[in-house]
Order: C-alpha cells, then structure tokens, then sequence
C-alpha cells in the first residue's frame, strides 16, 4: 500500500481511511451495480439522440427531393447538424462518464444551462448541528454534457462550470462536495469506483441511507499504473492547483512553474480543450502547442482526441515549427550556444544582405533607351545598392526600391530631365523611358542577377562557408564560434537550432510575392445556403489552417511547453506565430538545458510583450516515487542551490538501485534493462549522453519494444514506469547546463531507477557515483 505525503490533494487520503476504514465487497459491488444502472440510462438516451440525428439526415435527403430554394436550404442545415451530433456521439461513446459528485444543498435555488443548480457553498442549515446531512444533487461528469427528455443532466460536461467542484473541491474548502468518485468504465461496462471523502467528518444520508465510500481514491489508483509510450488524460483526476490552471481565463499570459512530474504537460493539454469548449468559435484551429521534441509530440498526442478534441489543436515540435521542416539533428552545445543566442539576428540580417552578392553579381549595367547607350558602373552600383538597403526592411521587398533607384540613376544620366518644364509632359517622358528600359531583356537579367530573390535556404547554406560567415559574424561571433558553426552547416540535414534561423531569415527576407493557389473544392462549397443558416460556417476549419498556414501561421493562443528550453532565437520564432494571441506558457528553469537562462528570460519576455502575466505553481509530483524525488533533490541542490523540489505524492519503498561497469559498458547496461523488464509491467527508458544515442540502441537490440533507449535531451517531458540512467557524470559534464539535463534524467520513471556508473562517476563503495551522493 503506497504511504502518501502530507497537505494538498493528498490530504483526502489521510481524512478518507480515518473515516471510513474497510468496504465490504457487496457493498462495493452494489456501488458499481448503482453506477451501471446510470450507465444504461445515459447510453439508452444517446442511442436516442443517435437515431433522432440518423432520422433527420434521412429527412432531410428526402425533402431534398421536393427541391424548392427553402426546403434546400433547410435540408442543408439540418444534414450539416446532423452530421456533427452524429460524429460526436459515435466519436465520444466509449468510456465518457468518469465521475460523479454528491452535494449538499446550495445557497440559493438557481439552475445553470446545464441543469445543476450553481452555488458553490452549502446553504445554512445543509449540515445539522449533529454532524448529519443530506445528499441535496448527483451529478455525473463525462466527457460530452447529455440532458434527459425533461432537460435533467444525466452527463455533465467535465469543461462547464457545474463540473469545476469535481475537480476544485478539496477537504480543505469542500464547498457543497461531499463525496468525489471516479467511475471506471469500457464501453458500456462498469468496472469499478474509487472515492474521495471531502466531509469526512459528517454522516451523510443519500435516499434515506449512509453514504458509502469505496476504494483508496482515484488519484493513488492512477498513478500507480504501467505506463506506456503515450500518455493518458487526467480528466478523472485533476487536482485542485492544476484545475485553477486550466480553466484560468484566457486573457493574456498565463505562466506556470512547477518541477519534474507536476503535470505541467497534462495541465497545458487539458487547458487547450477548456479553452476550445469555452470559446470554440475563437479557438477551433488556432491553438498552437509547441513541444521540445517529435518525441513529446507522439507521446502527448492521443490525449486531446481522447478528451474529445481531434484535429483543432496544433502539436508541433519546435524543430518543425517552420512548414515542411522536421529537424531532429542536435548541434554540440558550444554549437547550440551560438545559434540559439540574440547575437545571430545581426549575423543573420549581415547574411541576408551580403547573400546578394553571392553569385558574381554584374559589375555593370547597360542600356539603350531614346536611342542613347546608358551604363552605370560598378561604383555607382554599390551605391545604389547601399542607400536601398539602408534601414531593416526585408531585403527582398527592397527589389522595387532598388528597380526605382536604377532607373533614377539612368534618367539622370540620359539628360531627358530637363526637357520638358510641363509637369505633366515631364511625368509622362518618365514613364516611357522607365517602360523602355524595364521591358528590356537585358535590364531584366542584370536585376534577376544583381538583386536576385533570396530563400532562407540558401542563405543559410551560404553561411556555411567559413571565410564568408566570418565576414558577416565579424564582432559578433568569435572565430572559434564562426568555424564551429560553418562547420555545422555543412553537414547534411537541419538541426533544430537551424529551423529558429531559418525563420528568422523569413521574416528579415521577406516572402517573395507568390501567385495565389486556387483554392480546392470543399464538399461543404455545395452546401447552399449553409452559411446564412450556420454563421459558425464562415470559414470551415478546414479553410482556417489553411489560412493561417499561408499567413505564416499566427494563432489565438500559444502553449509553450518545457518553456525553459526555448533558446531567445527560438522565442522570436514562437513570437511570431502568437503576435496577437493569449498564452500560456509551461516550465522548470531548475531542467532548463539552455546555457543561459537570463538571455533566454529577455527574449521571452519580448515575445510575451507587455501583456500581463497572470502566475500559477504546480507544487506536488505525481509521476516519482519519494525514493527517487529524493535523490534527484541531490542534483537540484547542485544544479539550483536553493531552490525547493516538489512533494512527492507517493512512495513506493523501492530504493535506487546503484550498479558499476563489470565488463562493458553496452553489456551492464543491457542486463540491467533486461532486469528492469522483468520487475515492471510497462515501459523502460536508458537515458545516456547525447552522444552514446547510436550505441545504446544497439545495446539494447532485441529487447523488445517495451525499452527505449534515448539521448539525455531527449528524455524531455517523457516517463517509464523504470529508467536506467547511465554514467550521471557523462550526461552532467556534456553541456555547460549537464547538471541540470542529469536533473531531468533522473526524474523520469515512475516507480523504479537504476544508476550505472562508469569510471568517471568514482563510485563509492556502494556503487554511488560522486555527483549523487550526500
Ligand atoms: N491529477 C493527476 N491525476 C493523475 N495523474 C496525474 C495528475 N497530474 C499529473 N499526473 C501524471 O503525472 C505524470 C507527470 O505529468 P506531466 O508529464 O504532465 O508532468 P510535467 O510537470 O510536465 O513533468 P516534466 O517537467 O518532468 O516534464 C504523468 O503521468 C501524468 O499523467
């Protein structure tokens, strides 16, 4: 039986045993015989609903038939209507009521839109003065709300507003919560209940009986299950603080901090759901989650579907944020460093302009217009290029600038200025010297040669030529950072840092003017009179990311997770797409991989702009045992002296287990995976140092899929039920933030680590390396 630690969400556990002591099991089957019951009603009513929606699409067909322009429309409306209800309650008929509140009597008598009624505090006189009281409303919460034929709630919503105490109420401030329960179902099958007293202190009467409490609590029963290589949704059992999160209005900046296993991802998942039942209209397609690794995105990306949400929200990783890009490449970090710092702007902008002289460009100009040879020379060339650069505009939205400060120059030179004093002759002699020249061939090539477009491509391609970036780096990278960083472009593929500049380059660039793409058939198009009827119609989602995807992607609101990470390069590009967007932004700067967090912290908060920032704290880790939460605060306190590591929820009285290379490094690790296999149910991550990734797979080869092996940057975000950390020192010693990613390394499994230690570690006697002991 998991002990568990003391004050927050865990409290109900303690109050609950003290309560209530042992269940009978017909007492706990009888609670599961009431649940299935309320089970049968809900599904009786949504097969109801499903042929009710089946009914009206047939209907509506046949009254296509008639064919006058009202009853098209009509039928339009109603097949579009029925199509959504039906995909929604086929979509969301597995496993969707998940709990269930008993409650005192409210304060005032008032129903809200979803039948419950709405006071949060008990009225006076709800509790008796002998500690008894009556259970006043049940509510069920669910995935979708369902009502009953008299607009009784048989499902509510877990987003709307009655459904908050489930989640908000706590022994502390139970509000009208007198019993929690999480209900466990498959289809349409019960399975079980776990219960939360909020009063333990009252008997409480449901129908005239004792109410009965079942099980050790929905949180202690999730937590305690194998994982696998995605990650669940919590809806059944958010915590008070998270709840505060995630339905935190969304007006400007909502910014957590919290430690390893806080839930920061499930918070920032389940707020993007809130957020689109809140305001679907807003938010459908213009929520963008941005993720430190592809890793991440697979791992998190079943949960929102499963929440009901398919399809609206936008998980990318940060090296894919730029279309058509999907960096996994990692530089070294003296690399890393360089790329990610505000210093490469100015080299980038240096590279944008300098990349025009890339190919030999013409060292002079010549034309005939009214029958006179014009020529500009190389000098006058350079200056006419200097002054239409001058100022920051994109340089490929300066073509025109300079097309004009050519044909000026040419004007000038012909001497036709002065022929006319008539404003309006003298304008139109202009425009048929300028139409002169600009139709011919070889005015075309010189400006196609001397000004040619420009790509981020190939402007980044360019900077891989040592000399060249030096010039365009000069006294601002050192020469050791411009031959590193040339070298790095050199290679083949993208890194993630290079996608940050890649985007930079968009925007210093500019994007050349594109011919519009003609838009593809959109079944809905033939639809008539559905835009009328449906205001909700006027721009399918569909339409919408396209839009945004060619606008260069701006969206309504930005997640940032593993916001620690973000290089200030990084923020500029995450900056762009939120530029008028709410946020909420998620991290740990005690994980933070990034070499300097106070640059990062500045480019942040000019991407957040001045809009205020509302704070939150996760305090409590859900995911490690005490055991290893305990041995990981031995890293933070050298990493982060001074800061505070979050509560262990639980424990499990499995210590770390310490072991030393015997024969090789390959063969330790594998038996100790091996053996870690054995002991959990789930999953097994080794965590090495980036540059041991390679050789750890093969170390791991025929293991089966249930062990990963991942590079220490990697394990960002992710969890096992036992990871096996390999060589602390190695992953500590790897980048000037190592202590930190060895922080993140050992926070990672869920009930079982194993430490190997190599020679560098100086293990004591005990196996313990050096950097893990007290
Ligand atoms: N209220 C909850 N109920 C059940 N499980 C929870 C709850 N909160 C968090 N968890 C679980 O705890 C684990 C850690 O959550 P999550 O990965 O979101 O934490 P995190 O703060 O993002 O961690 P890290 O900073 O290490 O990436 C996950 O397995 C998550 O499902």
């Amino acid at each position: 039986m998991p002990s568990t630690s003391e004050g927050g969400p865990v409290a109900v556990q303690a109050h609950r045993q003290g309560a209530v002591g042992s269940v009978h099991d017909s007492v706990r089957d009888r609670e599961i015989s009431v649940e299935q019951e309320h089970l049968d009603r809900v599904y009786r009513r949504l097969e109801e609903k499903i042929h009710e929606a089946e009914f009206l699409m047939q209907d509506a067909a046949r009254r296509g038939q008639v064919g006058t322009p009202g009853a098209l429309a009509e039928r339009d409306a109603q097949v579009f209507r029925a199509g959504v209800h039906l995909n929604r309650l086929n979509n969301e008929f597995e496993d969707f009521l998940f709990g269930r509140i008993d409650l005192l009597t409210g304060k005032d008598g008032k129903k809200g839109p979803d039948g419950a009624y709405t006071a949060v505090e008990p009225a006076e006189g709800a509790v008796r003065p002998d500690s008894t009281a009556d259970i006043a409303e049940t509510l069920h919460i669910g995935r979708i709300g369902v009502l009953d034929q008299d607009y009784t709630p048989l499902v509510i919503d877990w987003r709307a507003p009655a459904a908050a105490p489930f989640y908000r109420s706590t022994p502390v401030d139970p509000g009208r919560v007198v019993r929690r329960r999480v209900i466990r179902s498959k289809g349409r099958q019960v399975l079980g209940v776990e219960d939360d007293l909020m009063r333990p202190e009252l008997t409480a009467y449901l129908d005239g009986d004792e109410l009965p409490v079942i099980g050790d609590g929905a949180l202690m029963a999730a937590l305690g299950q194998a994982r696998s290589h995605t990650m669940r949704d919590i809806v059944a059992s958010i915590q008070a603080e998270q709840d505060l999160v995630i339905r935190a209005p969304a007006a400007s900046v909502t910014y957590v901090e919290g430690g390893p296993g806080t839930g920061k991802t499930a918070v920032a998942l389940h707020r993007a759901a809130y957020l689109l039942y809140q305001d679907r209209r807003r938010y459908a397609g213009g929520i963008l989650i941005v993720s430190p690794t592809p890793l991440l995105v697979a791992y998190t990306e079943g949960v929102l579907p499963s929440l009901g949400e398919e399809g609206q929200v936008a998980i990318r990783a940060i090296g894919s944020l730029v279309e058509g890009s999907e960096a996994t490449l990692y530089d070294s970090p003296s690399v890393a460093r360089a790329k990610g710092s505000s210093r490469m702007l100015r080299v980038l902008r240096k590279a944008a302009r300098g990349a025009l002289e890339l190919n030999d460009p013409p060292a002079r100009l010549r034309v005939v217009a009214f029958g006179r040879r014009l020529e500009l020379e190389a000098r006058e060339l350079d200056g006419i290029r200097r002054s239409a650069l001058g100022g920051t505009a994109p340089v490929n939205l300066l073509r025109p600038r300079a097309r004009k400060l050519l044909l000026d120059a040419l004007w000038e030179q012909s001497g036709a200025a002065g022929r006319h004093s008539d404003p309006e002759l003298a304008a139109e002699l202009r425009s048929s010297f300028d139409e002169d020249i600009t139709s011919e061939d070889a005015f075309i090539a010189f400006l196609d040669a001397w000004w040619p477009e420009l790509t981020p491509a190939a402007v980044l391609d360019a900077m891989a030529d040592e000399r060249r970036l030096g010039r365009w780096a000069r006294r601002i990278l050192n020469p050791g950072e411009v031959r590193k960083v040339a070298r790095s472009l050199k290679r083949e593929g993208r890194s993630v840092h290079d996608i940050a500049l890649l985007d930079e380059l968009q925007a210093v660039l500019g994007a050349p003017a594109r011919p519009r793409r003609k838009r593809e058939l959109d079944p809905l198009d033939q639809l008539t009179g559905l835009e009328e009827l449906m205001p909700m119609r006027e721009e399918s989602q569909r339409e919408r990311a396209e839009r945004l995807a060619q606008e260069r992607v701006e969206y309504a609101h930005v997640i940032v997770d593993e916001a620690q990470d973000l290089t200030p390069m990084q923020w500029r590009m995450v900056g762009r797409r939120g530029r008028h967007a709410t946020w909420t932004v998620v991290g740990d700067p005690a994980q933070s991989s990034w070499s300097d967090p106070d640059e990062a912290a500045e480019a942040r908060d000019e991407a957040l702009g001045t809009r205020p920032r509302r704070r939150f704290e996760l305090t409590v880790n859900y995911r490690n045992p005490a055991e290893i939460a305990e041995l990981a605060g031995k890293v933070l306190a050298l990493a982060m002296p001074g800061s505070v590591s979050p509560k262990a929820v639980r424990s499990t009285g499995v210590e770390p287990r310490f072991t030393v290379v015997e024969d090789t490094l390959g063969a330790t690790v594998r038996d100790e995976a091996a053996r870690l296999l054995e002991r959990v149910e789930g999953t097994v991550g080794v965590v090495v140092a980036m540059q041991r990734r390679e050789e750890a797979r093969r170390w791991l080869a025929g293991l089966g899929d249930r062990v990963v092996a991942l590079g220490s940057l990697e394990a960002k975000g992710l969890e096992y039920d036992a990871t096996v950390v390999v060589s602390p020192a190695e992953i500590a010693d790897e980048s000037p933030a190592g202590l930190r990613v060895l922080y993140v390394a050992l926070t990672r499994a869920t009930q079982q680590l194993t430490v190997v230690s190599a020679d560098r570690d100086e293990p004591d006697a005990a196996g313990v390396p050096d950097l893990l002991r007290d």
